[in-house]
């Protein structure tokens, strides 16, 4: 400045006042301390604070698991349609050839029955065979009427996944096996499924299209053979021959395969409404989706982003894994990071013993031990309905003697067998939430995800909070 004294405004404000006593110096500098440690307080809680945000924004990570067709996919689902509901809506037209395939594969395993019922009739009986009913001609006319619905699998797996991830395990047999499909989970089968029956509306809608022609083939076909699968389902005789065909499956221990009994109830479920999903205009609707079945390869990774009451939304990942037994040393990878467990568990009593070694396999982890663990005791209903038929459930689980035969008492038993477990394999003490789940119920399921989401937005919160 010219010919002025340079003077820091900054300097001047903090220096002594003019003429300061040692007396008020002394009062200054106390002063001084106090703010500043009334300022380092606030900068210690802002760090906090700061601390705990990022915490808290950590994404909540949910890990299913759970034996094959135990629900998984299914508690997903319900989970997409509850959480991100729109997303959810537009794949419903995805799932069209997923329900088509699964109705196609059940009737496949009618033929199958029925063929060895046939077979069977052929030659003399030995003393453990099964005794079929013998077929009636007009049954035997409707198998063979039914046999071009082979093209129209062919042509729905072809489909499935352009790359060729898709996989149907078949075995090496005379008979065409039962099989199952399976999709790598990361494979964007959705995608090419969307391309095609987006087609096959647009065929629909007008005469110009770009639909391949063996898709459209091959919904045509199958709208073609819709009566006669009717006929076929609703035929009292072929009932008889599919109750010898799975007794003798049982007998076999095999009861958990295709034929297993909670199996015939999922893909039996579209062979009630055969008319109304092999129409040409047919619109997959939410329930329709949670029902139908694809066997999940690998793990697959999808993001929520919640918000449960005024909290903050929070970012979710769920990982849906798949639960065959040659699939379940992928999951090892998934526990080393910390996660909720939610575990599925089939309730239909026909797979218990898998199931309780899986549980006491998954609460004595030490790498899980301080992960949250809720347990889904699903498929209620086929339990439900399976003792109302009069099935006995001591039949499955002996130690289960003479109590009453109902749902009440045999859920609560197993809930407590799995609790016990719990308490006695866990490497520390821990809690666990326990469901009784029918995730086919998409009303029912929304409110139990509900109240987990809570419990998990809670948890969560409060275990991010600095101590
Ligand atoms: N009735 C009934 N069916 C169910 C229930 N939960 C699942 N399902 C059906 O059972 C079948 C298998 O369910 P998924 O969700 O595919 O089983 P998953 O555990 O994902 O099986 P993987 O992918 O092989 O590990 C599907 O057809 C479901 O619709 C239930 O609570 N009740
Ligand atoms: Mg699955």
């Amino acid at each position: 400045m010219a010919g002025g004294v340079d003077i820091d405004p900054l300097t001047q404000a903090l220096a002594p006042p003019p003429g300061e006593t040692p007396a008020e110096r002394e009062a200054r500098l106390l002063r001084e301390r106090e703010a500043k440690k009334r300022s380092d307080l606030i900068d210690q809680e802002l760090n906090r604070q700061r601390a705990a945000e990022k915490k808290a924004n950590k994404p909540v990570k949910i890990l299913l698991l759970g034996q094959s067709e135990s629900g998984k996919s299914t508690t997903l689902k319900n989970f997409q349609l509850i959480n991100s509901s729109k997303a959810f809506k537009a794949e419903l037209g995805s799932w069209r050839a997923v329900v088509h395939l699964n109705i196609v594969r059940s009737i496949r395993l009618v033929l199958n029955a029925l063929a060895e019922a046939e077979a069977a009739a052929s030659s003399p009986p030995g003393p453990d065979d099964p005794v079929y009913p013998p077929l009636t001609p007009e049954l035997r006319a409707l198998k063979m009427r039914l046999l071009p619905l082979q093209q129209v699998e062919a042509a729905l797996l072809g489909k499935l996944t352009p790359g060729g991830k898709s996989r149907s395990t078949e075995t090496p047999d005379d008979l065409p096996a039962p099989t199952e499909v399976s999709v790598h989970s990361a494979a964007p089968w959705k995608n090419a499924f969307s391309k095609m029956m987006n087609n096959v509306r647009s065929s629909v809608d007008g005469p110009e299209t770009t639909e391949p022609q063996d898709s459209k083939d091959a919904r045509q076909l199958l709208q073609a053979c819709s009566e006669d699968m009717i006929r076929l389902w609703n035929d009292p005789l072929v009932k008889q021959v599919l109750e010898v065909h799975r007794l003798r499956l049982q007998d076999m221990a095999i009861s958990s395969m295709w034929i297993g009994r909670s199996h015939i109830h999922a893909v039996g479920s579209f062979l009630d409404s055969i008319e109304r999903v092999t129409d040409l205009t047919y619109e997959p609707t939410d329930d329709d989706v949670l029902k139908a079945r694809l066997k999940t390869l690998g793990v697959s990774e999808h993001h929520f982003n919640l918000k449960a009451g005024n909290m903050v939304p929070q970012d979710w990942v769920v990982y849906d894994v798949g639960g065959a037994r040659s699939l379940r040393h992928a999951w090892r990878v998934l526990w080393s990071h910390s996660h909720e467990l939610l575990l599925a568990e089939d309730e239909s009593v026909n797979r218990l013993e898998d199931s309780i070694l899986l549980w006491k396999m998954i609460v004595s982890s030490p790498m899980l031990k301080k992960t949250s663990l809720i347990l889904f005791l699903n498929k209620c209903d086929i339990l439900r309905a399976k003792l109302e038929s009069g099935q006995k459930f001591n039949e499955y689980v002996v130690s289960y003697g003479d109590r009453p035969n109902d749902f009440e008492h045999t859920s609560q038993y197993m809930k407590k067998k799995f609790m016990m477990i719990a308490k006695q394999f866990s490497p520390e003490a821990r809690s666990f939430y326990t469901y009784f789940t029918s995730v086919t119920d998409s009303q029912s399921t929304s409110d139990i995800l509900g109240s987990v989401r809570d419990m998990l937005v809670r948890q969560n919160l409060s275990r991010s909070r600095l101590v």
